[in-house]
């Protein structure tokens, strides 16, 4: 009785619609799952060239991948990637960029949905955190539990470059983790802190000198929860987690409707116009295009 009370209580504060994604068009996964079958640990490993952007797809598959990580009973998550220079490239440009306004409100939604089934996800979370991680990528790694970092990397809430404001549940993200006063100015600031800033401030937990070591490090963590009772540990991090959640689930379409506002307003598409042609403009002069 007593049981199906408390998985009830999880369903009530589980809001992510579970869903079966279908897979890409493309012939490589988006997302790779291993389980170690000795430690039950399951790593996560982004995998949608050539920086891990996210779309509607990936996003689907990550929060596919939690769905059965939850359901295979996994002892925890790690999340990574597959790319050795980026952990995640946050948002794909090319989804606010000019974008189509029924696509634009799936991938709000899928957004929203990836960030509640992480930031939810009923199993111990760590991020290896092996690339950089700027805006949307960030907050992956923020909504984990724990983070390990590799050195000379980036990680922020860089919004405000490319003349956005990061949602209020997005701020919230980072409040879980910064002091308030310091998140204030890195928002602001839209700041991108180094490896070695991000461990001075608290932004990750550790750093690692290799992919390696990080996955050893999360793995580490993970289990420091054996001793726990993994139904309680749930409720336990879902009921701290629950006021930041329910400011979105209580307004996710007033969310939506603000997003749609800001993304499409002239100034704002101008502004992310101009980022993202800056930026392949310098991958174009790295590859030697003029
Ligand atoms: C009330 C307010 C409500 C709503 C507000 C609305 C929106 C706010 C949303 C807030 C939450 C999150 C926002 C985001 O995540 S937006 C995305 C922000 N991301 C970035 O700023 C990162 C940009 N990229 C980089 O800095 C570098 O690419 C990176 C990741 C450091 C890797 O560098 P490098 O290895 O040198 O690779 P290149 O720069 O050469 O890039 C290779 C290739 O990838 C393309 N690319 C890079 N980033 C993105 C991206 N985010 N989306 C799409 N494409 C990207 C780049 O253009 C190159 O492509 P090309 O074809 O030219 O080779």
């Amino acid at each position: 009785m007593l049981r199906s009370k408390i998985l009830n209580r999880i369903r009530l504060l589980k809001p992510v619609i579970d869903r079966r994604c279908m897979s890409s068009a493309s012939k490589t996964p988006l997302t790779l799952l291993e389980v170690d079958d000795k430690s039950g640990i399951a790593t996560l490993s982004l995998n949608r060239p050539p920086v891990n952007s996210l779309n509607i797809d990936l996003m689907n598959s990550i929060i596919e991948s939690i769905t059965e990580i939850e359901g295979n009973k996994s002892r925890g998550l790690i999340l990574t990637s597959a790319n050795d220079r980026v952990f995640c490239a946050g948002l794909d440009l090319n989804e606010l960029h000019k974008p189509n306004q029924e696509r634009l409100k799936e991938f709000w939604a899928v957004f929203q949905d990836v960030w509640l089934a992480l930031h939810l996800c009923s199993v111990p979370t760590a991020a290896a955190i092996n690339g950089h991680a700027p805006a949307g990528g960030c907050l992956l790694a923020t909504a984990c539990e724990y983070r390990v970092m590799l050195p000379q990397m980036t990680i922020g809430l860089n919004e405000t470059q490319f003349g956005y404001m990061a949602p209020k549940w997005v701020m919230l993200s980072y409040l879980s983790v910064l002091p308030r006063r310091l998140a204030e100015r890195a928002l602001t600031q839209g700041k991108l802190f180094t490896t070695a800033e991000a461990l001075d401030v608290g932004l990750v937990d550790e750093i690692a000198a290799s992919k390696e070591e990080a996955l050893a490090k999360c793995s580490t963590f993970i289990d420091s929860f054996s001793k726990a009772n993994p139904l309680a540990r749930s409720l336990t991090k879902k009921q701290i987690r629950e006021p930041d959640v329910q400011k979105l689930i209580a307004d996710r379409a007033g969310d939506l409707k603000e997003c749609l506002e800001y993304i499409n307003s002239p100034l704002l598409q101008d502004g992310l116009g101009a980022y993202f042609e800056a930026l392949k403009q310098k991958s174009r002069s790295k590859a030697g295009k003029s």
